[in-house]
Order: C-alpha cells, then sequence, then structure tokens
C-alpha cells in the first residue's frame, strides 16, 4: 500500500472519531457498512502489524482479561467516585490490596479504557462507569472472569485428564476449583444465593447484546395462536425471556423452572402471568397437558447423552401434539457467516467445553438429537429467529 493510503486511511478514520455521530448507521445501507467495517477491523490490524505480531498479540490476548478479574473481585469500580477522583493509596486501603499491585493493575486497565489517571488519582472512563451503573453488565463481567476465565485457563489439562469427556463434572473448572472430577457449575452456582441472582442477570445481559435480545423470540414464534395456552419456561433462570413473552401475550399462563430455589430465582414482573418452580429437567416433568416446553440456552450446556436424557424427561408430561421449542444458537459451516457472529457462536462454544463439556450444535446435530431421545419426536424445523442470531428449533410430540 503507498504511503499515501496510509496517511489518508488515518486521517479518515481520526475524522470519524472525532465526531462520533458520524459513526451512527440509520439506514439499511450505513447499517450494512457498519457491520462490513466491523468485520474488516482485525483484517486491517493483521495488514498494518503484520502475521509475526498478530500471532504475538492472539497468545497475549489472556493477560488483558487480568486486570478485569482484578477489577470485579476487588470492587474497585464502585470505589471510584462517578465524577471524582480517589488516590491509590485510599482505594488500597480499601480494597486490602497492596497500593503497588493495585497501581500495575489499575494501569493495565487503563490500557482497555478502564479508569483513567487525572492528577496521579484514578478516575472513571465511560467504560468502567458502566461497571456501578449497569448490575446486570457487572454480573456478566463477573461471570465470566470468575467462572469462564478460570475454566478456560484449564481446559488443557481437563482435556488431557478427561479426553471428550461429556460429563459437565470433568472440565477446566472442577480443576480451577481444586475440586477435579468432583463439581459442575451449576452444582457450585446453586449453593450461593448471591451468585444465583448474579447468574440470572448475567443471563439476561447476555440476551441484551446485540442479535441475543429476546424480542426475537417473542415475535418470532406465533404465541398468539396458543390463547389461553400453558407454555413451560425450562431452565428459564430469572424468568425474563417468560416476562417478555407473557407481557406481549397476557392470555399466555407462563411457568418458570430452575434447578434453583424459587426465592433465589423469583422476580415481580408486573402485570405478567408467571408462576414460579423449582425442577431438575433430568427428572420427569411435572407439568403435564402444557402447549410448549421451551428451552432458551440450556442444550448448549450439556453434550448429547445429557441433552437426550432431557428431552426424555419431559415425555411424561407430553401430551399429543405438544411443542418443544428451543431457542439457542446454531454452529454454521466455516465462512459462512459474518466473521464477528462466527466468532462469537465459537466462543460460546469454547466456553461451554470449558465449563460444562457442553457444546453449540449445528442444525443436523439438533435433529439428530431428537431422533436420538425418541423416536415419537417429529423434527419440524429449524429457522434463524427474526433480526437475531438466535435460532428457533421446533419439535412436536407425536406419541
Ligand atoms: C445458560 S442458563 C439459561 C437461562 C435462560 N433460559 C436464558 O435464556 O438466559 C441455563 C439455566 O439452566 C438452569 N439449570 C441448570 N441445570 C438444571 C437442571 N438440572 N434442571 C433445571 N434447570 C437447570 C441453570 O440454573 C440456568 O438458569
Amino acid at each position: 500500500m503507498a504511503a499515501n493510503s496510509l496517511v489518508s486511511l488515518a486521517a479518515a478514520v481520526r475524522e470519524a472519531l472525532a465526531k462520533p455521530q458520524s459513526l451512527a448507521a440509520s439506514s439499511e445501507e450505513e447499517k450494512k457498512a457498519r457491520l462490513d467495517l466491523i468485520d474488516l477491523l482485525p483484517e486491517l490490524n493483521a495488514a498494518l502489524v503484520g502475521d509475526v505480531e498478530f500471532l504475538r498479540e492472539l497468545a497475549w490476548s489472556a493477560v488483558h482479561v487480568l486486570p478485569v478479574a482484578a477489577v470485579n473481585r476487588w470492587g474497585v469500580a464502585k470505589l471510584v467516585p462517578a465524577d471524582g477522583e480517589i488516590s491509590y493509596e485510599e482505594l488500597a486501603k480499601a480494597t486490602g490490596v497492596s497500593e503497588s499491585i493495585l497501581r500495575r493493575t489499575l494501569r493495565h486497565a487503563m490500557t482497555s479504557r478502564l479508569f483513567y489517571e487525572k492528577d496521579g488519582k484514578v478516575a472513571h472512563t465511560p467504560t468502567s462507569k458502566l461497571l456501578v451503573e449497569n448490575e446486570y453488565l457487572a454480573a456478566f463481567v463477573d461471570l465470566h472472569t470468575e467462572v469462564a476465565f478460570k475454566s478456560l485457563a484449564h481446559t488443557m489439562d481437563a482435556l488431557k485428564q478427561w479426553p471428550d469427556s461429556t460429563n459437565p463434572r470433568e472440565t477446566g473448572y472442577s480443576i480451577a476449583l481444586g475440586k477435579p472430577g468432583e463439581l459442575a457449575v451449576y452444582e457450585d452456582l446453586a449453593k450461593d444465593p448471591v451468585r444465583t441472582v448474579n447468574f440470572g442477570r448475567a443471563m439476561q445481559f447476555f440476551s441484551s447484546g446485540e442479535g441475543y435480545e429476546v424480542t426475537s423470540l417473542v415475535e418470532g414464534y406465533p404465541w398468539g395462536k396458543l390463547g389461553k395456552g400453558t407454555v413451560v419456561d425450562v431452565g428459564g433462570a430469572n424468568g425474563f425471556a417468560s416476562a417478555a413473552i407473557s407481557k406481549a401475550f397476557p392470555d399466555l399462563k407462563l411457568i418458570v423452572q430452575d434447578i434453583r430455589m424459587v426465592e433465589d430465582i423469583k422476580v415481580d414482573y408486573p402485570g405478567t402471568n408467571i408462576e414460579w418452580m423449582q425442577h431438575d429437567y433430568f427428572t420427569p416433568q411435572p407439568v403435564h397437558e402444557a402447549d410448549v416446553y421451551f428451552y432458551r440456552f440450556v442444550f448448549h450446556n450439556q453434550y448429547d447423552d445429557k441433552a437426550t436424557e432431557t428431552l426424555r424427561a419431559a415425555i411424561p408430561a407430553l401430551k399429543k401434539g405438544a411443542r418443544i421449542l428451543i431457542n439457542d444458537e446454531i454452529l454454521p459451516e466455516p465462512g459462512k457467516i459474518r466473521w464477528r457472529n462466527e466468532r462469537a457462536v465459537r466462543g460460546l462454544d469454547a466456553i461451554m467445553l470449558a465449563c460444562m463439556s457442553g457444546h453449540e450444535r449445528g442444525v443436523s446435530e439438533w435433529e439428530q438429537l431428537f431422533k436420538k431421545a425418541d423416536s415419537r419426536y417429529k423434527f419440524l424445523s429449524a429457522a434463524p429467529a427474526p433480526n437475531s442470531k438466535m435460532w428457533l428449533i421446533e419439535a412436536e410430540w407425536t406419541g
């Protein structure tokens, strides 16, 4: 590339960044251009830094999660005044962490837009302030630093010890906790009501992300046809998906089930018709004759043996024509969807492996799963939900 192009490209980018409103996308063309640019950024970076440097940075990338984990664990964000500064000395006193470790860690965090230094003191950036202002985002950061980051670091050891394991206890997570092969993530989280609440919030935050919005589930399925029917949200966490469905279709009765105690997961959603129930989805489904049993982000937690067990446990409750509706992601063929979306779903697949011995699935794997569980399940369809990265996968009980 000629030096001119670099100079003009840098000037154009600088100019655009100086006027952030110029990067807002409203027309369809602009929206597409925005997504194209996001996909081009890593390619541009690789082209500018070169392959050697690119690989070097890739091997280094986990190191930049460390200050995020530290900020989360030490509760730094809430100690920094919203519109002022705090000294390292005061932060050290409040967190119980030495001043020198704090300074090193926070200066590292500052390279990722978290906090900045003003007159030698620590102040918030708009990004770090979100950790205080958005407790759902804070819960997401907590889950990913305290569960996923730890598990990923031990996954190679787990794979060596238990190659191809389908057991949710044989994971990087159980090794990270010093209980190899003994503890599954959900067993651990269920012990602690605070972490249970945080997990629900983290999932709710995840589902507010671009392409994961629960509106696609509400708008992408003909709930209205069920009239005054009953819908069971299996593994529904704090019920935010049910709440969205219930608000849009007030005639429906929603039942949220989760392994965790009702008092730990229950949230009051005014104007909704929701019942709460503690239920282990590996045991027979207690709600008989519902119209739809839906599982959102549940099956990717499980390998196929566990997933078929879950589908079989529903059978005693199913009336003829009842539907199983799965709202999950689909693994694409390599290179067939946008880079950013493919990277996100493959990243999630890696988290499932590291934390739970679970996995994301392709369309044919979903079809096979129903076949394997019981021949009376008729696979109906798998299609992307509208404007979403999530899919709707549906089967009918014909027994
Ligand atoms: C990944 S979260 C999905 C939550 C929610 N459906 C969503 O869309 O965000 C999986 C949920 O399954 C619950 N769960 C795990 N094991 C379970 C079991 N054996 N029986 C019932 N629920 C379980 C977890 O507590 C968690 O709330």
